[in-house]
């Protein structure tokens, strides 16, 4: 059965409409107006305990608002919502027991005082007793690393273990569902490493879902085999990534190194030139035309070496995003 099923949901944002200078503020006092924001519309999926499941999409596509209402924080205006077993926006506590929400740009840690503070203040919260939040706390802290860091202010804290900690905090209660928005966002390589390995890691221990937004591609592809790929509020793809690249990205990269220089007159009749370096030349080809191109780049060309590799699926996203279009 699904830890999360979400049918047909909707959110419309109303929006106060108003004009600058003096006559626009008195209008916007009197006779205020509205216009519709549709953040997310009619997206329907289901996800099975256990999976790590990578939500994506550009700025402004509903991600947030689409996580804010699985975890209740704002009601739906339209479909359905479950997460294990709960209507999310009723916030129920055993409701609450079950999920936790982490979001990369706020924080839940007080800033002034030691980690250790505001994770006393959230076992008393999740009614964890002693003896489980000690044991939970030793095993989380060695997970992350985090041993020696939870004595001092968290306004001394780098932003890896801030973040970190802010992970530590939202897992006390080992949630079963985990929703994660940007959790890497503005660490640096290691600390986001780190990160990535620590969500495998509690993933495989726990068995504990986890839905997770990210712009770093390299979270998405380290921890997620399905994605959802959201645009303007609707969802346009659910599967795998590579099922995403087959999908978005038509052609495939061949890249040929040559032993001897070939015009280039020459070289565009097996696909469209991506690059000349030297001797190397990358081809962009099309999947249906792909072996037979190759046989023909093969028994015609100077052939030295030859690789086949997708696009970078930042590339392919990054396009998706930037031209809009979806519906290839
Ligand atoms: N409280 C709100 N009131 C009105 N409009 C909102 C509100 N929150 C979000 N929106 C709008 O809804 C749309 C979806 O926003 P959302 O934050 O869900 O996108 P997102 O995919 O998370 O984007 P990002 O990657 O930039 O965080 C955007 O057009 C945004 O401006």
């Amino acid at each position: 059965m699904s830890i999360i099923a979400v049918e047909n949901l909707s959110k419309i944002y109303p929006v106060a409409i108003k004009q600058p200078g003096l006559k626009g503020t008195l209008n916007h006092f009197f006779r205020r107006t509205y216009r519709e924001i549709k953040a997310v519309s009619d997206v329907s999926f289901h996800i099975q305990p256990g999976e790590m499941v990578g939500f994506l999409g550009a700025n402004g596509a509903g991600k947030t608002t689409t996580l804010k209402m699985l975890t209740g924080l704002i009601y739906p205006s339209n479909g359905r919502v479950k997460v294990a077993d709960y209507t999310p926006f009723k916030r129920q506590h055993k409701f609450l027991q079950k999920i936790s929400l982490v979001m990369g740009q706020k924080q839940q840690l007080l800033w002034d005082l030691p980690a250790l503070d505001s994770l006393r203040i959230n076992a008393a919260i999740y009614n964890i007793p002693e003896k489980i939040f000690q044991q939970r706390l030793h095993e989380l802290s060695e997970m992350l690393s985090l041993q020696s860091k939870l004595t001092q202010p968290v306004r001394k804290l780098s932003l890896g273990e801030r973040m970190k900690a802010e992970l530590l905090a939202a897992l006390l209660h080992h949630p079963q569902v985990l929703f994660l928005d940007e959790p890497t966002l503005g660490l640096d390589v290691n600390a986001q490493v780190a990160v990535r390995k620590f969500l495998e890691q509690y993933n495989q221990r726990y068995d504990a879902t986890i839905l997770l937004t990210s712009h770093y591609m390299a979270d998405i592809t380290a921890l997620c085999d399905r994605v959802l790929l959201i645009h303007q509020g609707s969802l346009i793809y659910d599967g795998s990534l590579d099922g995403l690249l087959e999908r978005f990205a038509p052609c495939r990269q061949v890249t040929v190194e040559l032993s001897q220089a070939v015009p280039k007159s020459e070289l565009v009749n097996y696909g469209d030139i991506e690059a000349i370096e030297g001797q190397q030349v990358k081809f962009f080809v099309s999947r249906e035309n792909l072996t037979t191109t190759i046989s023909r780049i093969l028994a015609q060309l100077p052939v030295s070496d030859l690789s086949v590799n997708d696009p970078p699926i930042e590339e392919v996203i990054g396009r998706l995003f930037a031209t809009g279009q979806v519906d290839n």
